[in-house]
């Protein structure tokens, strides 16, 4: 188990878009998002590579907090703000490595049992999900709703959280009365007929971040 607390995130790090390309973060950081993640799926380090530092070059222009999925030794190598891991991945990723190279963490969790794991491991924020059905992946728990979501908040006290899993905009007014610190989407916006209107809209609704 790792030793030390990661580097802080702002209490509330708003409005979190989880996207698969660079030419989706560049859109984002561009209307004004400034948490965000790449999330590239099953490919090998050497694949993602140039991705992740064009990724990590546009999140500096625009003093954004770019979290790499996964690609942790990519992250770590050049110098990425944080990275995102799922609770398997705590099991094989070096999280001291992380930690070191002063990059923050955020963890995953489904149920109270992981939540008290990660809590464990003291990541910057802590994610919680899936809220409601999810489309985009295939989840082999059942969605934790909204009254376990702000059970999971109020036991976290002012830790930082994200909210994630089938968030639609007209999902999130209730998302956020959990008192929840951020909220996280993919579909909301990459499946949007207008996903420029729909980032705006959900920026407005989230914020961009205590520091955004
Ligand atoms: C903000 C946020 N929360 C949860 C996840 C899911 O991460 P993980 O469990 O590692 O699963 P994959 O995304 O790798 O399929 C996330 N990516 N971001
Ligand atoms: C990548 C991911 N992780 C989840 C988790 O609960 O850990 S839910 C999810 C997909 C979220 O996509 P959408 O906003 O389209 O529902
Ligand atoms: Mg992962």
């Amino acid at each position: 188990m790792s030793k030390a607390a990661f580097p802080a995130v702002p209490q509330r790090l708003g409005l979190y878009p989880v996207v698969d390309s660079v030419e989706w973060i560049e859109r984002l950081l561009g209307a004004g998002v400034r948490t965000i993640q790449l999330r590239i799926k099953d490919k090998l380090d050497e694949e993602v590579e140039d991705d992740i530092v064009a990724a990590i070059k546009l999140a500096q222009r625009y003093e954004a907090r770019l979290f790499i999925n996964d690609y942790w030794r990519l992250a770590i190598k050049y110098r990425a703000y944080g990275v995102h891991l799922g609770q398997e991945d705590m099991d094989v990723a070096n999280l001291d490595a992380i930690r070191d190279a002063g990059l923050r963490l955020g963890l995953s969790t489904h149920d109270v049992m992981e939540m008290e794991r990660a809590r464990a491991l003291r990541p910057s924020y802590i994610a919680l999900g899936h809220v409601f059905p999810t489309n985009t992946k295939q989840m082999p728990s059942a969605p934790q709703g909204l009254a376990q979501l702000a059970a999971h908040i109020k036991k976290l006290g002012d830790y930082p959280t994200v909210a994630i899993g089938g968030i639609s905009i007209d999902r999130v007014p209730a998302v956020l009365a959990t008192g929840v610190g951020s909220v996280a989407v993919v579909s909301a916006i990459t499946h949007a007929a207008d996903w420029q209107a729909a980032t705006g809209q959900l920026l407005e609704m989230v914020g961009a971040g205590d520091e955004g």
